[in-house]
């Protein structure tokens, strides 16, 4: 039987009176890829950050690998990459290695300390994100596409069986985007890692990911990609005519 790594129930939640999401139900199972879309305030952060406890849902339950959230500990299991981390002030003094270092803090009590020890596990951070040259650069310095590659060596550097990662690639141009998605993909065939990552991009995901999640508040729809563009439900929600076009895109794109 294949193992729960998220199980979502019922979940609601509101920001003072009003609903952002409404008895949510879901399961993602070990080694999925699930991409999350939806319109603009939908409830993808929400969903995303209620699922990490950094939201407490006002109804439903959140299970992490089989533990309810309330007593899970085992933080150094998730990786997070969330929304709009990626805007360093240029002269912002921390170099590529420190702030990959600072995502082996999430699970250690105080005195919350980097140690000489840790390096090891920076270096291999850094090396399975091709960005092992630039240890000593400054991240205000680096590109947009480096920069967004420093974070997510910084989320996999306790290599974490979940990664959630929430809009990662707004800032990029669209060939970084591609090469990004594709690291995240290779991350998911070869380390198998779970993948949770959120986007408005439903065409593109849909090439990558195993399932689409589309939420409106409400979850819409769970499920591959080509259901997704099979399902008359989806049709009725974007009109056919832009259903054809995510899905069209999808036909002519990458290898999955
Ligand atoms: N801290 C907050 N206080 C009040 N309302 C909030 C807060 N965070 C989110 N909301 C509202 O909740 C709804 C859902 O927001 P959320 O950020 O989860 O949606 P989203 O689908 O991630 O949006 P986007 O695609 O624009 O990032 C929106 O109407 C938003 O304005």
């Amino acid at each position: 039987m294949s193992v729960g790594v998220v199980t979502v129930q019922g979940l609601s939640h509101a920001y003072q009176g009003v609903d952002a999401l409404l008895d949510v139900s879901f399961a993602v199972e070990k080694g999925s890829y699930v991409g999350i879309v939806g319109p603009n305030g939908s409830g993808k952060s929400t969903l995303v950050r209620c699922i990490l406890g950094l939201a407490r849902p006002d109804r439903g339950r959140v299970d992490l690998f089989g533990t309810p959230l309330a007593s899970f500990d085992q933080w150094q299991r998730v990786g997070y990459l969330p929304q709009g981390l990626q805007h360093f002030n240029p002269h912002f003094p921390a170099t590529v290695a420190e702030v990959v270092g600072l995502g082996l803090l999430a699970n250690r009590s105080f005195p919350r300390r980097v140690h000489r020890e840790d390096a090891g596990a920076v270096g291999r951070a850094l090396e399975l994100m091709g960005i092992g040259g630039i240890r000593n650069r400054l991240i205000g310095e680096l590109s947009g596409g480096l920069r967004q590659r420093v974070l997510l060596a910084r989320a996999m550097v306790n290599g974490p069986e979940l990664l959630v990662l929430d809009e990662p690639t707004t800032a990029l141009d669209p060939e970084t985007r591609e090469i990004f998605y594709r690291t995240i993909q290779e991350l998911n065939r070869e380390r198998k890692t779970t993948i949770i990552l959120v986007t408005h991009d439903s065409g593109t995901i849909g090439r990558y990911a195993s399932s689409l999640l589309y939420l409106d508040k409400r979850l819409v729809f769970y499920g591959g990609f080509d259901d997704f563009c099979g399902s008359p439900e989806m049709g009725d929600f974007f009109g056919s005519h832009s259903q054809h076009l995510i899905c069209h895109r999808h036909q002519d794109g990458a290898p999955r």
